[in-house]
């Protein structure tokens, strides 16, 4: 039986997320603190959350990938679904299943946005006990990645690691790069400012390939993990040295 095959009309979709009320509140997990200066910084938040588009399925709350392309259903696929599916840990993105017509993969929802909407919302303030926890979240969830059969990412990075209701830190995007990949790079505009942004979290002994595994290196994983940790700490996005240092090729 396919466990991972999801009927269409199982999906009901929805057009926007839930708002956040509240002008002033602080969300406490193990010790930690994250305070949520005002409503306008959850606006803010809200708006972001657009980018992806989220329905309903057997009472969840799913974030739907949409692919390009159909899932033919070799061996190697099906294998990969069935794991994807039996893959279950408290940091990473749960995966429901996916639709064969229209093509999509239905994953947990989370709903306080990404490690990086947060980073860049400079209303939020996060206290390092909080940042030491998200650390410690992403390290618990590759390391189970790592000793799945999945055993890389490939694409791990801040926008990869979304936040659930409770605080807590799951990392999404894995898994089935064989399907995502097509789909990735087509609506990727090749020289565009995306393209090159997404190579700032891969490795360098992988950007020198001629052609870059899609799922990546278990060492190409902890590289991006290290560019992330840097985020976490300077809040300045990826390769921050300092106010006055240009890595621009024109900076002088
Ligand atoms: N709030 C929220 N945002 C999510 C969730 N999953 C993904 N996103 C965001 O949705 C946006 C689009 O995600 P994807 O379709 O995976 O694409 P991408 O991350 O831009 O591209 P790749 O990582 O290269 O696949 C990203 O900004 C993600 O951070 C989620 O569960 N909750």
């Amino acid at each position: 039986m396919k466990s991972w095959k999801i009927e269409p009309r199982e999906i009901h979709r929805i057009s926007s997320g839930g708002k956040f009320r509240g002008s002033m509140h602080s969300l406490y997990r193990r010790n930690s603190q994250i305070t949520v200066v005002s409503d306008d910084a959850m606006s803010l938040y809200d708006c972001r959350q657009q980018f992806i588009q989220t329905a309903m399925y057997k009472g969840n709350k799913v974030a739907i990938k949409n692919l390009n392309r159909k899932i033919e259903q070799t061996r190697s696929t099906l294998l990969e679904l069935k794991r994807m599916k039996d893959l279950h840990h408290d940091h990473l993105a749960r995966f429901y299943g996916a639709c064969i017509e229209p093509t999509c993969l239905l994953i947990e929802f989370c709903p306080k946005g990404s490690l990086q909407d947060i980073l860049e919302n400079d209303q939020i303030k996060l206290d390092w006990m909080f940042r030491y926890s998200l650390m410690h979240d992403i390290v618990k969830g590759m390391s189970y990645l790592h000793g799945s059969e999945i055993r890389s990412h490939g694409g791990l990075k801040s926008s990869n690691c979304v936040v659930d209701s409770r605080f807590v830190l799951k990392i999404t995007d894995f898994g089935l790069r064989g399907l995502r990949n097509d789909s990735e790079i087509l609506s990727i505009e090749p020289d565009s400012y995306a393209y090159w942004r997404r190579l700032l979290w891969t490795a360098p002994e992988l950007l020198r390939m001629s052609s870059i595994p899609p799922e990546g290196t278990q060492k190409g994983d902890v590289f991006s993990f290290a560019i992330i940790v840097h985020e976490i700490v300077t809040r300045q996005g990826p390769f921050y040295l300092g106010e006055n240092v240009n890595l621009s090729p024109h900076g002088k």
